[in-house]
């Protein structure tokens, strides 16, 4: 049997007063694909940011590909990481936000270059050349020299999940990844992560709003509210038969609101 891949035990997430994650444990297993669902202010960004060390914990553990996240063993005991193991952990993971956040200045080939270039100093021939099959598989090859102000929402958002894949991330992380685009957009977007979800063996979280997606692309649905998981099983069940009030309830208002589940 292997080991998670992530194991998230007990954490606690404060922001001053605001409880956010209270005691929130989940694992994931390599190559799982798992969707993170559920009201607005429930959680789930929160848990993406935390793996992606742009938020710290408050409390709890959190293992990575086999190590803590936050803590390093120091004389048989945890203590918290520095920025360099910081920094190594992050490496392993990469993550694709609602607002593409590409670099304005440089064009797309250099967006997606620079990472590997600057924090692993791979030679700019090597990047350039993995940057181009990255471009190739999200369909964008031909705008490799185009600025980001050139290209539609979804060719960002396409070069934005390229350059996450750049440094060869193990796991996956997709926050909102379709909310910021005009809905002729979400397709195109959508479409680049069937294709990772069924061509590589990667682990990927995603947060989303857009639950037939969900139902299509996750081995396993969580469904958060108020920052703890309440229900969680294969998306057949979750989505057709959900067996708590909360998610019942959360799903019948995405129905009435006309969305796809
Ligand atoms: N930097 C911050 N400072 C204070 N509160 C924050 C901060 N970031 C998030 N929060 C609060 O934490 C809670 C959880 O937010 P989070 O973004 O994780 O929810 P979410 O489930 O992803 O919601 P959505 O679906 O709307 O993105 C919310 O109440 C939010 O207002």
């Amino acid at each position: 049997m292997p080991e998670p891949i992530i194991r998230i035990d007990n954490i606690v997430k404060r922001y001053g007063p605001l409880t956010v994650l209270d005691g929130l444990s989940m694992e994931v297993m390599p190559g799982e694909k798992l969707a993170l669902i559920g009201p607005s202010g429930s959680g789930k960004t929160t848990i993406l940011r935390i793996l992606m060390t742009l938020e710290t914990i408050s409390d709890g553990f959190i293992q990575v590909d086999g190590e803590q996240l936050y803590h390093v063993k120091k004389n048989g005991q945890l203590v918290p990481a520095d920025e360099r193991h910081l920094h190594k952990m992050r490496e392993k993971i990469g993550m694709v936000f609602q607002h593409f956040n590409l670099f304005p200045h440089k064009c797309v080939l250099d967006n997606v270059t620079l990472a590997p270039i600057l924090t692993k100093g791979m030679p700019r021939a090597a990047a350039e050349k993995r940057a181009m099959e990255l471009l190739d598989m999200v369909g964008l090859a031909d705008k490799a020299k185009s600025m980001p102000a050139q290209l539609s929402g979804g060719q960002k958002q396409r070069v934005a999940i390229a350059r996450a894949l750049a440094l060869s991330p193990k796991i996956m992380l997709f926050d909102e990844v379709t909310s910021a685009l005009d809905p002729e957009l979400v397709e195109e977007v959508l479409n680049v992560m069937r294709k990772l979800a069924a061509e590589t063996d990667m682990t990927m979280l995603l947060v989303t709003h857009e639950m037939g997606f969900a139902h299509d692309f996750a081995d396993r649905v969580l469904f958060f509210d108020r920052g703890k998981i309440v229900e969680e099983g294969k998306p057949e069940d979750i989505f057709r038969h959900p067996k708590q009030e909360r998610t019942q309830t959360f799903l019948r208002k995405i129905i009435a609101a006309g969305h796809r589940v």
